[in-house]
Parts: C-alpha cells; structure tokens; sequence
C-alpha cells in the first residue's frame, strides 16, 4: 500500500483541507509527502464492512472536504489514449463499435499488460486480484439464489458481458495483447474493476477510476443518518463529484469519530444490485426491494411501473403494489368509479383491504413452499459456510455441520472429492466459490425472510380489519 500511497502523493492527492481552510493551519502535520493521506483518513481494515477502506484519523465534520484526486491522477480512456499514441490509433479504428465501458476495459487490460513499464503499476498492482459480481458466479452458485428473477439477472449479466468481450476481441487482438488478458477471465476481472470501481466523470459515460478515492467502502445512503443541526448552508450534501478546480473531491457526508470507517454512497441499490455491480449485500438495506411474481393483469392494471411493485424490507407492500392490488380486487365494472380513491392512496373498503391482505399471505406462502430450502435450513447453512471457510480442518468441521450432502454436491460441481484430508485447508478456488456460494444464499434468505415479514404485517392487519368488521 505504501507505494501507492507514496505515488498518489506525487501526483497531488491529498487528503489535506486546502489551505484556506481554518481547519488546515489548526491541523497538526501529521502527512508526510510519503504518502497523501494520514492528516484526515488512513487506510484501515474493516472485516465485516468491506475489509479494506478509509478511517477517519481525526474527528471529522459533516461536509468536510476529506479527499482531494487530481484530474492528473484519474484513470480514464482518453488519459491513456493521450499518453499512447499507438493504443489511441486502434482505439480509434475500432471506436465506432465499441461502448465507453469496452474502451475503459481494453485501456485498463492494456496499461496490465504493461506491467512495471505502466505509468499506472502502483495503483495497478494495489487492485484486487478477484472479485464476486454476479457475473462471477459459476452455475452452481447462480443456482443457489434459488428465486428465478435473480437467476435471470446472473445470467444475463454474464452472457452480456461475454458477447461485449467477443466484441473487443479484435481489437485486442490487433494491440498484441498476451494470451492471458486476452482471456474472458482477464475480461470479467476488468468489468468488475470498473463495475465496481469507477466515479462518475461529465465527460466519458464509462467513468473513471479514482486511485485512493476508491478505498472508500459503501453504506446505504440513508437520510435518518443525517443530524439536522450539523447542517450548515455552506456544508456539501454530497459524496463528491469532479469539480472546477480540476479534481475528484470527497466530502464526509455526516460526523466520524476518530477511527470510524468513512463510507461513500455508491447510490439506491437493492441488494440484487449491489451484487450484480459491486459483488456485496447488506443485511439491513434500506433500498431493499422484494419482488414477487405478479400476473399480468396485476402488473398491467394500472400506470404504476413494474419495478414499483414490490415489498419493502419490513415486509409492507410498496404503495404502488398496494394500490394496484385494491383496484385489481375491485370487480371490473366498478374500477372507473373507484379510480380516483385509489390513486390518492385510500383504502377502498375493510372488505376489500382484507382480500388484500389474504391474497398477500396465500402469495407469500405459496412463494416460499415453492422455495427448494427454509429460512432456518439457509440461517445454519451460512453459519456453516461461513465456519468452513475459516477451517483447518475441514473433514471435521464438515462431520459435525450435518452439511455433508450439500457440500459433497458442490464438491462434485468442482470434480473434488468430498474426501478432504485431515487438517487440510481447502485450495484458494474453493474458498472463493464458497464466498460467492455465501452470497448467494445470504441474498435468498433475506429474500424469504421479507416474505415472511410480509406474512406477519398482512395477518396482523387482517385480524385488525376483522374486529373492524365485527364490530360494525
Ligand atoms: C470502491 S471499492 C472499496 C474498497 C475495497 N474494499 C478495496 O479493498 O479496494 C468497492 C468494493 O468494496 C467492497 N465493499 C464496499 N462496501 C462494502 C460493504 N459495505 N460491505 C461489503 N463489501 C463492501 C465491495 O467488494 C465493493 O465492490
């Protein structure tokens, strides 16, 4: 890390408020130009909120500017098309065909393959060496999200990140790139650099990559989390964003203790996003937004949009699924008349609110029936995997698990065999498939547990709706 950080300081990043700030005179010199950081963050490991990313070293105010990049230090297409004139001339070939990702994708593949020749090696060589995005996910790990509008999305998102590296095949091939980044694997690792990686930039759709600023690790963003009394007119309300002053800059978006990680809002991701772009889930995602299938008289009833009709985290349907339900259970010729009522947001009729609520908990019942595993089965199975990721000895670990058939399947998946010697630690391409196997069962089971939750809200309404009834 150091010589990255060493790197970045040479070329202006810095972590220091400018120095017509107050705060800058007042702030003791802790920074040393080995390094561009150390007077407001420092690089920390945070093992349960995405290992590797930024601490505040001091307190730090909401709105402070905390990190400074310079365009001169951002990673962009035109940057290394400025800088190699022979990678722009068949770039510029090979352009009209090719998206604003694809040609990130083909620079960032090139400036790899130049190894510890690329003006880039530092940043480069600090990359992660693998990732778990979606498109990562091999066919049994796909197959373990178990609901089939999230099996779609993997594969969906594999398949077109496949045709996009037949597609730039030719122009790698014309840059002489090495047989190995010439690989889809080279390819796949590369999207999920930028997937994963990348700050919004005005001029290139692609983005670019910010050395440092990118350590910065994500929370959802969250308004509860902002204290009104902090907020003062001149203070950012933003993450951050390429500013006039030429640079990336980043700002805290609420209050940080000395040592608390500093988290940037990548943006509203449902779970299922955040791990088809960024390869993560939260347990408790605020943005969260379950689907359940819906017929299409449902789906169509209405002008409410299809991505607006799900389930929020604490089990309640969104109002637009609410509201499509009331009119969908209103007999067709009295539709017209009740319309108004029901976009306003209105419950027609204690009778027509409880067939709702019935038709909710038959739905989400149904769903999970249809669900190869419970919520218990999938809560032990993560303790398992997680446990046997961490083994030394997985033969015994996977005795007492009572996991043994589930692990011997996946074990087939690799061509293993589920005889693993004594105290042997399991080879680096299993640990890793057991990582995405993780996260795949830790998404279906926040899945179920949202059903479930929905289960309880629609019985607890109902039974309130029917002392309403009864007491009429
Ligand atoms: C921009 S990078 C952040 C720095 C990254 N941890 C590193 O070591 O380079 C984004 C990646 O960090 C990880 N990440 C960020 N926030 C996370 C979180 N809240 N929980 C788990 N992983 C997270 C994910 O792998 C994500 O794709």
């Amino acid at each position: 890390m150091e010589p990255l950080l060493r790197w970045a300081a040479e070329l202006g990043v810095s972590d220091s408020p400018l120095p017509s700030s107050p705060s800058a005179a007042a702030a003791p010199s802790s920074s040393s130009p080995s390094s561009c950081i150390g007077r407001s963050l420092v690089v920390a490991d945070f093992p349960d909120a995405g290992g590797r990313g930024l601490a505040a070293a001091r307190d730090l105010r909401r709105g402070e500017l905390v990190l400074r990049v310079p365009r001169a230090a951002l990673f962009t297409s035109d940057r290394v098309m400025t800088d190699d004139l022979r990678i722009a001339a068949c770039i510029g070939v090979h352009r009209p065909h090719l998206t604003s990702v694809q040609i990130l994708i083909v620079c960032l593949l090139a400036e790899v393959g130049k190894g510890r020749n690329s003006i880039w090696y530092p940043y480069l060589s600090q990359l992660p060496s693998y990732y778990t995005i979606l498109a990562t996910f091999n066919d049994f790990e796909v197959e373990a999200l178990q609901v089939d509008d999230a099996i779609w999305v993997a594969q969906k998102a594999n398949s077109s990140i496949k045709s996009d590296w037949e597609d730039a095949t030719p122009l790698m091939k014309e840059l002489e790139f090495k047989p190995k980044l010439l690989m889809f694997k080279s390819w796949l690792w590369a999207f999920a650099t930028v997937s994963s990686r990348t700050l919004h930039i005005a001029w290139d759709e692609a983005g670019c990559l910010c050395p440092v600023g990118d350590l910065f690790n994500y929370a959802a963003p969250d308004d509860t989390s902002f204290e009104e009394e902090d907020i003062a007119e001149v203070e950012r309300l933003t993450d951050g964003g390429y500013e006039d002053s030429n640079a990336y800059c980043l700002y805290a978006r609420k209050k940080y203790k000395k040592g608390d990680q500093v988290l940037l809002g990548y943006g509203t991701y449902t779970n299922l996003e955040l791990l088809e772009h960024y390869g993560f889930l939260l347990n408790d995602n605020p943005n969260e937004k379950t689907f359940i299938q819906l017929d299409v008289d449902i789906c169509s009833i209405g002008t409410w949009p299809i991505d607006s009709l799900f389930i929020h985290p604490n089990g309640h349907p969104s109002f637009a699924l609410l509201c499509a339900l009331r009119l969908w259970s209103t007999p067709t010729h009295r539709r017209k008349a009740v319309s108004h009522q029901i976009y306003s947001g209105s419950m027609l009729s204690t009778e027509n609110e409880m067939e709702i609520m019935k038709w909710l908990i038959s739905k989400c019942k149904r769903t999970l029936q249809q669900l190869p595993t419970t919520v218990e089965y999938d809560e032990s199975l993560l303790l398992f995997l997680h446990k046997i990721q961490n083994s030394t000895n997985c033969r015994t670990d996977l005795k007492q698990s009572g996991f043994d058939q589930d692990f011997a399947v996946f074990l087939r998946f690799h061509r293993l065999e589920l005889d693993c010697s004594d105290n042997s630690i399991l080879p680096l391409h299993i640990l890793r498939s057991l990582e995405r196997w993780e996260l795949a069962v830790q998404w279906r089971c926040n899945y179920k547990k949202t059903l479930k939750k929905c289960i309880s809200y629609s019985e607890s309404l109902a039974h309130d709706l029917l002392l309403q009834l009864n007491q009429q």
